[in-house]
């Protein structure tokens, strides 16, 4: 496997793409990642990827692109493209789309080394059992419907744009493999043909900068010219991992978007709306919803219930015309209702504690799905139990 990844680089270095002072390298729970191979100081560059490496909507084979209507999403597109490449590699299909596909080896080396579909359904929420996600952290599901639905939709349309006789060989679970490498492995770029899609639409794939395995603070990333670059944050020792950041991302959100949560994550939150809504009636949550402060009551390590928490409490420990006023002045008129507050969340969050242990006693109890998902679940609980408690001791 270590000389697929040296194939890569090669290829990678016949591109024009450059490396400095790191190298990939297996790193155990992570996949590969990129590490140091010597010491490295703030600021120096450490990769640079030409453009003409990318793989985006407008490096996708005319019959493919051409087969989905203007609108499609990008992802679709690029998992659909994913998808019938390594079939016309992996099998003897004489569809002219595997034939065409397959003559473009543009990217072989890239495609010999993404992680197996057993890495992909092992770590991603989507492709388990869906009994496990009765076990998602409230957030963490959310974001998961989410998915769901766009998963649902570009699944559709691959089905219906791509002909029977060509896809025949490509299940949906195929497809969600390939739909999943990309959401794991995408940059954000535009150009200006690109300027009128929508945001979301700006995906492409960047070979050998996906090896990077994220953290909280990682190498800095800018687009310039004709070319990516990527430049170090800080100091690194030799053979020390070098991160790129995804963005401020939560754990939760790690964990539905790409299949890990880290131990120390400076944007860490936990959503705590079941809770604080179950001490509302309905009256009160049709206020919260006419102000613009129904839900998204996060807790994080520098606000021991938010802004929008506070709003929500004040529905509960105060008159109603004093909780106008704070929503007016954005501060209380009684300088004790901040007490009542603060009391009335740790209640709260005492009770979200036993949610959290029924969820952690109910994991271990569980047999559904493999151990390694019920693991992680069970990581990303007593990380939450942990903040909770951290709040409560702090309110
Ligand atoms: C862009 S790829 C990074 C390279 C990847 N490790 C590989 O083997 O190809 C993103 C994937 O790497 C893994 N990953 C990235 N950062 C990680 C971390 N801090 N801890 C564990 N896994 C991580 C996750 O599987 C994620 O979906």
């Amino acid at each position: 496997m270590e000389q697929a990844y040296d194939e890569l680089i090669r290829w990678a270095t016949d591109q024009g793409v450059e490396l400095h002072g790191i190298a990939s390298k297996r790193i155990p729970g992570r996949g590969m990642g990129m590490v140091a191979t010597q010491d490295i100081k703030a600021n120096e560059r450490l990769l640079l990827v030409p453009i003409s490496c990318l793989r985006g909507i407008e490096n996708v084979p005319p019959e493919i692109k051409n087969a989905f209507p203007k609108d499609a999403k990008v992802h679709g597109i690029l998992a659909a493209e994913l998808a019938l490449e390594e079939k016309a590699t992996s099998s003897s299909s004489e569809s002219s789309y595997a034939a065409s596909v397959a003559s473009k080896k543009k990217y072989a080396a890239w495609n010999a080394v993404v992680p197996a579909s057993e890495d992909i359904s092992d770590s991603l929420p989507l492709t388990w059992d869906p009994q496990l996600h009765d076990y998602l952290p409230g957030a963490a599901l959310s974001l998961l419907r989410g998915q769901e639905i766009k998963f649902t939709r570009d699944w559709e349309l691959f089905q219906k744009c791509i002909p029977a006789t060509k896809w025949r060989f490509i299940t949906k679970d195929d497809y969600k493999y390939h739909w999943l490498l990309v959401n794991t492995r995408t940059f954000y770029h535009v150009n200006p043909r690109t300027a009128k899609r929508p945001d979301e639409d700006h995906m492409v794939l960047l070979p050998v900068a996906d090896l990077f395995n994220h953290a909280d603070h990682g190498c800095e990333f800018a687009w310039s010219g004709g070319s990516c670059t990527f430049t170090a944050n800080r100091d690194y020792a030799e053979g020390e991992e070098v991160y790129f950041s995804y963005g401020h991302h939560s754990n939760d959100f790690l964990l539905v978007e790409y299949g890990f949560v880290l131990d120390e994550n400076e944007w860490d939150a936990v959503n705590i709306d079941d809770a604080v809504l179950a001490e509302m009636t309905n009256e009160q949550k049709e206020h919260l919803e006419a102000n613009g402060y129904l839900g998204s009551y996060i807790l994080d390590e520098r606000t021991p219930g938010c802004y929008r928490t506070q709003v929500a409490l004040r529905l509960l420990c105060c008159p109603f015309e004093q909780w106008e006023s704070f929503l007016e002045e954005g501060e209380d008129e009684d300088e004790r209702v901040q007490e009542n507050v603060n009391r009335l969340l740790q209640t709260i969050l005492r009770k979200f504690l036993e949610k959290v242990n029924r969820n952690i006693k109910g994991l271990q109890n569980l047999k559904v799905g493999r151990d390694c998902q019920r693991e992680m679940l069970l990581l990303r609980w007593r990380q939450i139990y942990e903040l909770v408690t951290r709040t409560i001791a702090k309110l």
